[in-house]
Protein backbone atom coordinates (compact mmCIF):
# COMPACT_ATOMS: atom_id res chain seq x y z
CA UNK A 1 0.00 0.00 0.00
CA UNK A 2 1.47 3.08 -0.62
CA UNK A 3 2.63 5.80 2.19
CA UNK A 4 -0.73 7.51 3.00
CA UNK A 5 -3.19 5.68 1.54
CA UNK A 6 -4.82 4.78 4.74
CA UNK A 7 -7.03 7.15 5.20
CA UNK A 8 -7.39 9.40 8.50
CA UNK A 9 -11.16 10.10 9.69
CA UNK A 10 -10.79 13.73 9.08
CA UNK A 11 -9.36 13.50 5.83
CA UNK A 12 -11.41 13.39 2.27
CA UNK A 13 -10.48 11.57 -0.80
CA UNK A 14 -6.92 10.87 -2.62
CA UNK A 15 -6.46 14.07 -4.48
CA UNK A 16 -2.59 13.28 -5.43
CA UNK A 17 -1.10 9.85 -5.86
CA UNK A 18 2.36 9.56 -6.64
CA UNK A 19 3.38 6.28 -7.77
CA UNK A 20 7.10 5.24 -8.19
CA UNK A 21 8.22 8.38 -9.83
CA UNK A 22 11.43 8.88 -11.10
CA UNK A 23 12.67 12.37 -12.62
CA UNK A 24 15.85 12.57 -14.86
CA UNK A 25 17.07 16.10 -15.97
CA UNK A 26 19.29 15.46 -19.03
CA UNK A 27 22.05 18.50 -19.56
CA UNK A 28 23.73 18.82 -22.82
CA UNK A 29 26.78 20.02 -23.20
CA UNK A 30 28.69 19.29 -19.68
CA UNK A 31 31.77 17.02 -20.39
CA UNK A 32 33.15 15.78 -17.36
CA UNK A 33 36.66 17.66 -16.11
CA UNK A 34 39.48 16.80 -17.90
CA UNK A 35 42.33 15.22 -15.61
CA UNK A 36 45.17 17.83 -15.89
CA UNK A 37 47.80 18.37 -18.59
CA UNK A 38 45.47 15.89 -21.60
CA UNK A 39 47.59 16.73 -24.65
CA UNK A 40 47.11 19.46 -26.19
CA UNK A 41 46.03 17.77 -29.46
CA UNK A 42 43.74 15.40 -27.37
CA UNK A 43 41.90 18.32 -26.60
CA UNK A 44 41.40 19.52 -29.75
CA UNK A 45 40.33 16.02 -30.76
CA UNK A 46 37.54 15.68 -27.83
CA UNK A 47 36.25 19.17 -28.89
CA UNK A 48 35.05 18.09 -31.73
CA UNK A 49 33.51 14.70 -30.55
CA UNK A 50 29.89 14.35 -29.98
CA UNK A 51 27.97 16.87 -27.16
CA UNK A 52 28.08 15.06 -24.53
CA UNK A 53 24.99 14.57 -22.40
CA UNK A 54 25.04 14.23 -18.78
CA UNK A 55 21.88 12.83 -16.74
CA UNK A 56 20.95 13.60 -13.24
CA UNK A 57 18.28 11.85 -11.39
CA UNK A 58 16.62 14.12 -9.36
CA UNK A 59 13.47 11.90 -8.20
CA UNK A 60 14.29 8.33 -7.62
CA UNK A 61 11.13 5.99 -7.14
CA UNK A 62 9.22 8.48 -4.88
CA UNK A 63 5.30 7.21 -3.63
CA UNK A 64 2.57 8.53 -1.38
CA UNK A 65 -0.78 9.67 -1.61
CA UNK A 66 -2.26 13.00 -0.62
CA UNK A 67 -5.49 13.42 0.73
CA UNK A 68 -8.11 16.01 0.89
CA UNK A 69 -7.61 18.41 4.12
CA UNK A 70 -3.98 17.31 4.05
CA UNK A 71 -1.37 20.16 4.57
CA UNK A 72 2.05 17.81 4.24
CA UNK A 73 5.47 19.61 4.45
CA UNK A 74 8.79 18.71 2.22
CA UNK A 75 11.95 18.79 3.63
CA UNK A 76 15.63 17.92 2.91
CA UNK A 77 18.94 19.04 2.33
CA UNK A 78 20.47 21.44 -0.65
CA UNK A 79 19.51 19.41 -3.93
CA UNK A 80 17.78 16.48 -2.40
CA UNK A 81 14.60 17.09 -4.87
CA UNK A 82 11.64 18.96 -2.82
CA UNK A 83 12.09 21.36 -6.24
CA UNK A 84 11.36 18.98 -8.77
CA UNK A 85 8.84 16.86 -7.27
CA UNK A 86 6.66 19.77 -6.61
CA UNK A 87 7.16 20.90 -10.45
CA UNK A 88 6.50 16.91 -11.24
CA UNK A 89 2.82 16.76 -9.14
CA UNK A 90 2.21 20.44 -11.31
CA UNK A 91 2.81 18.76 -14.36
CA UNK A 92 5.68 20.71 -15.42
CA UNK A 93 7.97 17.94 -15.54
CA UNK A 94 7.11 14.72 -17.19
CA UNK A 95 8.32 11.54 -15.08
CA UNK A 96 10.90 9.57 -16.37
CA UNK A 97 8.97 6.52 -14.73
CA UNK A 98 6.02 6.64 -12.55
CA UNK A 99 2.92 8.15 -12.72
CA UNK A 100 1.41 11.45 -10.94
CA UNK A 101 -2.39 11.10 -10.81
CA UNK A 102 -3.73 14.46 -9.81
CA UNK A 103 -7.38 15.53 -8.64
CA UNK A 104 -7.64 18.80 -10.05
CA UNK A 105 -5.23 21.40 -11.44
CA UNK A 106 -2.55 21.80 -9.00
CA UNK A 107 -1.35 25.30 -9.10
CA UNK A 108 2.56 26.24 -8.09
CA UNK A 109 3.04 28.99 -6.64
CA UNK A 110 7.09 29.53 -6.10
CA UNK A 111 9.37 32.39 -5.15
CA UNK A 112 9.91 32.54 -9.07
CA UNK A 113 6.18 32.57 -9.88
CA UNK A 114 5.67 35.08 -12.69
CA UNK A 115 4.61 38.40 -12.15
CA UNK A 116 5.40 41.10 -14.70
CA UNK A 117 8.38 43.24 -12.47
CA UNK A 118 7.87 46.04 -14.58
CA UNK A 119 3.69 46.49 -14.23
CA UNK A 120 2.62 47.86 -11.16
CA UNK A 121 1.40 45.60 -8.04
CA UNK A 122 -2.28 46.50 -8.61
CA UNK A 123 -1.87 45.27 -12.75
CA UNK A 124 -0.06 42.40 -11.35
CA UNK A 125 -3.34 41.32 -9.02
CA UNK A 126 -5.37 41.70 -11.83
CA UNK A 127 -3.91 39.86 -14.64
CA UNK A 128 -3.08 37.29 -11.80
CA UNK A 129 -6.17 36.93 -11.04
CA UNK A 130 -7.42 36.80 -14.22
CA UNK A 131 -5.03 34.22 -15.29
CA UNK A 132 -6.39 32.22 -12.34
CA UNK A 133 -9.53 32.26 -13.91
CA UNK A 134 -11.60 34.96 -12.12
CA UNK A 135 -13.97 36.58 -14.05
CA UNK A 136 -13.44 40.93 -14.06
CA UNK A 137 -16.62 41.30 -11.64
CA UNK A 138 -14.64 38.43 -9.52
CA UNK A 139 -11.32 40.26 -9.97
CA UNK A 140 -12.69 43.55 -9.11
CA UNK A 141 -14.18 41.96 -5.23
CA UNK A 142 -11.01 40.09 -4.84
CA UNK A 143 -8.61 42.86 -5.80
CA UNK A 144 -8.36 45.17 -2.49
CA UNK A 145 -8.54 42.26 -0.42
CA UNK A 146 -5.50 40.56 -1.62
CA UNK A 147 -3.47 44.26 -1.08
CA UNK A 148 -4.67 43.84 2.41
CA UNK A 149 -4.02 40.22 2.83
CA UNK A 150 -0.45 41.19 1.45
CA UNK A 151 0.14 43.95 3.42
CA UNK A 152 2.42 45.87 1.16
CA UNK A 153 0.52 49.12 1.64
CA UNK A 154 0.98 49.54 5.21
CA UNK A 155 3.87 51.86 4.84
CA UNK A 156 3.17 53.71 1.43
CA UNK A 157 0.72 53.47 -1.87
CA UNK A 158 3.45 50.48 -3.00
CA UNK A 159 0.12 48.69 -5.31
CA UNK A 160 0.57 51.63 -7.11
CA UNK A 161 4.78 51.33 -7.71
CA UNK A 162 6.35 48.63 -10.23
CA UNK A 163 7.01 45.84 -9.01
CA UNK A 164 10.91 45.91 -9.79
CA UNK A 165 10.55 48.59 -6.54
CA UNK A 166 9.54 45.93 -4.01
CA UNK A 167 11.56 43.64 -1.73
CA UNK A 168 11.86 39.91 -2.04
CA UNK A 169 9.23 39.94 1.00
CA UNK A 170 7.02 42.20 -0.31
CA UNK A 171 7.08 40.03 -3.72
CA UNK A 172 6.86 37.00 -2.41
CA UNK A 173 3.99 38.06 0.43
CA UNK A 174 1.67 39.49 -3.10
CA UNK A 175 2.68 36.25 -5.11
CA UNK A 176 0.91 33.76 -2.34
CA UNK A 177 -1.89 36.39 -1.82
CA UNK A 178 -2.72 36.29 -5.08
CA UNK A 179 -2.73 32.68 -5.53
CA UNK A 180 -4.50 32.40 -2.30
CA UNK A 181 -7.42 34.39 -3.06
CA UNK A 182 -8.92 31.45 -5.10
CA UNK A 183 -9.35 27.76 -3.46
CA UNK A 184 -7.53 25.21 -5.35
CA UNK A 185 -7.74 21.57 -5.17
CA UNK A 186 -4.45 20.72 -4.26
CA UNK A 187 -1.59 24.52 -3.73
CA UNK A 188 1.63 23.65 -4.04
CA UNK A 189 3.70 26.19 -2.32
CA UNK A 190 8.03 26.67 -3.12
CA UNK A 191 9.62 28.64 -0.13
CA UNK A 192 6.87 30.95 -0.71
CA UNK A 193 6.49 31.46 3.05
CA UNK A 194 9.70 31.92 4.54
CA UNK A 195 10.15 35.76 2.97
CA UNK A 196 7.42 37.22 5.25
CA UNK A 197 7.71 38.25 8.30
CA UNK A 198 5.62 36.79 11.70
CA UNK A 199 2.62 38.48 10.73
CA UNK A 200 2.16 37.52 7.34
CA UNK A 201 3.39 34.27 8.17
CA UNK A 202 0.41 33.72 10.83
CA UNK A 203 -2.01 35.50 8.14
CA UNK A 204 -0.84 32.88 5.72
CA UNK A 205 -0.84 29.97 8.04
CA UNK A 206 -4.73 30.79 8.94
CA UNK A 207 -5.32 31.28 5.29
CA UNK A 208 -4.22 27.45 4.33
CA UNK A 209 -5.72 26.34 7.03
CA UNK A 210 -8.90 28.29 5.20
CA UNK A 211 -8.06 26.02 1.67
CA UNK A 212 -7.58 23.23 4.24
CA UNK A 213 -10.74 22.96 5.37
CA UNK A 214 -12.42 23.65 1.97
CA UNK A 215 -10.97 20.06 0.83
CA UNK A 216 -7.92 21.28 -0.50
CA UNK A 217 -4.67 19.78 -0.34
CA UNK A 218 -1.53 21.48 0.34
CA UNK A 219 2.09 20.88 -0.13
CA UNK A 220 5.01 23.28 1.51
CA UNK A 221 8.45 23.38 0.64
CA UNK A 222 10.33 25.14 3.59
CA UNK A 223 13.56 25.08 5.09
CA UNK A 224 12.32 27.32 8.30
CA UNK A 225 11.61 23.70 10.62
CA UNK A 226 8.87 26.26 12.39
CA UNK A 227 7.19 27.13 9.21
CA UNK A 228 6.58 23.56 8.60
CA UNK A 229 5.87 22.58 12.17
CA UNK A 230 3.08 25.28 12.50
CA UNK A 231 1.48 24.99 9.11
CA UNK A 232 2.17 20.79 8.60
CA UNK A 233 0.44 17.72 10.26
CA UNK A 234 2.01 15.54 7.63
CA UNK A 235 6.00 15.72 6.73
CA UNK A 236 7.89 14.22 3.69
CA UNK A 237 11.65 13.44 4.49
CA UNK A 238 13.27 13.62 0.88
CA UNK A 239 16.92 12.51 0.40
CA UNK A 240 19.15 12.70 -2.07
CA UNK A 241 15.53 12.00 -4.25
CA UNK A 242 14.25 9.29 -2.23
CA UNK A 243 11.78 9.13 0.83
CA UNK A 244 13.60 8.49 3.82
CA UNK A 245 10.62 9.23 5.91
CA UNK A 246 6.81 10.20 5.74
CA UNK A 247 4.36 10.70 8.74
CA UNK A 248 3.46 12.78 11.27
CA UNK A 249 5.09 16.34 11.32
CA UNK A 250 6.33 15.93 15.19
CA UNK A 251 7.74 12.29 14.40
CA UNK A 252 9.51 13.09 11.11
CA UNK A 253 11.01 17.10 11.98
CA UNK A 254 12.82 15.79 15.01
CA UNK A 255 14.65 12.98 12.48
CA UNK A 256 15.37 15.48 9.66
CA UNK A 257 16.80 17.91 12.22
CA UNK A 258 18.67 15.45 14.07
CA UNK A 259 20.26 13.93 10.85
CA UNK A 260 20.63 16.36 8.68
N1 LIG B 1 17.02 22.34 -14.53
C1 LIG B 1 17.85 21.45 -14.00
N2 LIG B 1 18.73 20.81 -14.80
C2 LIG B 1 19.59 19.89 -14.29
N3 LIG B 1 19.63 19.52 -13.01
C3 LIG B 1 18.76 20.12 -12.18
C4 LIG B 1 17.83 21.11 -12.62
N4 LIG B 1 17.11 21.53 -11.56
C5 LIG B 1 17.55 20.84 -10.50
N5 LIG B 1 18.53 20.00 -10.86
C6 LIG B 1 19.27 19.05 -10.00
O1 LIG B 1 18.31 18.15 -9.44
C7 LIG B 1 18.61 17.88 -8.08
C8 LIG B 1 17.42 18.27 -7.20
O2 LIG B 1 17.24 19.68 -7.28
P1 LIG B 1 15.99 20.42 -6.58
O3 LIG B 1 16.04 21.86 -6.98
O4 LIG B 1 14.76 19.65 -6.85
O5 LIG B 1 16.37 20.26 -5.03
P2 LIG B 1 15.74 20.99 -3.75
O6 LIG B 1 15.60 19.93 -2.72
O7 LIG B 1 14.51 21.74 -4.13
O8 LIG B 1 16.94 21.98 -3.37
P3 LIG B 1 16.92 23.39 -2.57
O9 LIG B 1 16.60 23.08 -1.15
O10 LIG B 1 18.34 23.84 -2.74
O11 LIG B 1 15.94 24.30 -3.25
C9 LIG B 1 19.91 18.66 -7.78
O12 LIG B 1 20.98 17.77 -7.98
C10 LIG B 1 19.93 19.74 -8.83
O13 LIG B 1 21.26 20.09 -9.14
Amino acid sequence: MLPGAARADHLGDPTVIVDDVHVVYRVNGVRPPRPAGTPRLGRLAARRAAPVVREVHAVKGVSFVARQGEAIGLVGTNGSGKSTLLRAIAGLLPPHRGRVYTEGQPSLLGVNAALMNDLTGDRNVTLGCLAMGMTPAEERAAHDPIIEFAGINERDDAAARPMRTYSSGMAARLRFSIAAARTHDVLLIDEALSTGDRRFQRRSRDRIQELREGAGTVFLVSHSASTIAETCERTIWLDAGRVRADGPTEEVLPEYERNA
